[in-house]
C-alpha cells in the first residue's frame, strides 16, 4: 500500500519519515533524492537550485519499485507525492515558523517567499483535493519531529486498519493561515 507524505518544502517530511523508517520499518521512498540521483527530470532550474521532475519517468520508475508489492507498506515522501499516491498525509506549518526553518537552511529570499506563500495559500492541499482519493492534514506548528512522527503513525495505523471512520483531528481543510496572506 502506497501512502504519500507531502507538504511544502521544510514542513518536516524527510525528518519525520526517517523516524518512521527506523521505528516501524516501513519502506520510505525519498522521492526528491531519487529524482536527482536517477536523473528523473527534464531540466535543472539553476535560479531556484531545483530540478523539474519528469513525472512520466517518475511514475514508470515507481511502478517498477512498487509493482507486485501491493501488501507492503510504502511511504512516498516528497512535495510531489500527492500527484502519485491516492492516499496522502499533508504536513502543515504556520508560515512564520516555516520561514525560520527555511532561513536556517540557507534558502534564498525568493525561495523562502515562494514557499511561505504556497503554505499560506494551501497550494498543496488544493492540489491534493484534485488528485487524491483520501487526504489527511497534520498541523505540525510547535511540534517536535518526534511528535509529528507520532501523528503520522496514528494516521498510518488508522489507514492500515481499514476503518472508514473519520479522524476529525486530521480533517483536511481545517487549517487556515489566510490571515497571513498580505
Ligand atoms: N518539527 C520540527 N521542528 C523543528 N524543526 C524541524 C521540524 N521538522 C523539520 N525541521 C527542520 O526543518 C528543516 C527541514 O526539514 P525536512 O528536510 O524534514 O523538511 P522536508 O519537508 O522534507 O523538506 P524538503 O521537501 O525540502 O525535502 C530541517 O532542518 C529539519 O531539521
Amino acid at each position: 500500500m502506497l501512502i504519500g507524505l507531502t507538504g511544502t518544502p521544510g514542513t518536516g517530511k524527510t525528518s519525520a519519515s526517517k523516524f518512521l523508517e527506523r521505528k516501524r520499518h516501513w519502506k520510505v521512498i525519498h522521492l526528491n533524492e531519487m529524482i536527482k540521483e536517477e536523473h528523473l527530470y527534464t531540466e535543472i532550474d539553476e535560479k531556484r537550485d531545483a530540478v523539474i521532475a519528469d513525472m512520466e519517468l517518475v511514475r514508470q520508475r515507481l511502478e517498477k519499485i512498487i509493482g507486485g508489492k501491493e501488501n507492503e507498506v510504502i511511504i512516498l515522501e516528497s512535495h510531489l507525492a500527492h500527484y502519485i499516491a491516492d492516499i496522502v498525509i499533508i504536513l502543515r506549518v504556520y508560515p512564520p515558523e516555516l520561514e525560520m526553518r527555511l532561513k536556517a537552511r540557507g534558502y534564498s529570499e525568493e525561495k523562502i517567499r515562494e514557499n511561505i506563500e504556497a503554505e499560506a495559500l494551501d497550494v498543496i492541499l488544493v492540489e491534493a483535493f484534485e488528485w487524491c482519493k483520501k487526504v489527511f492534514e497534520i498541523n505540525t506548528t510547535g511540534k517536535s519531529i518526534e511528535e509529528t512522527e507520532q501523528h503520522i503513525e496514528k494516521i498510518m495505523d488508522h489507514i492500515l486498519s481499514g476503518s472508514e471512520e473519520e479522524l476529525s483531528e486530521y480533517k483536511p481543510g481545517s487549517i487556515d493561515w489566510i490571515d497571513l496572506v498580505p
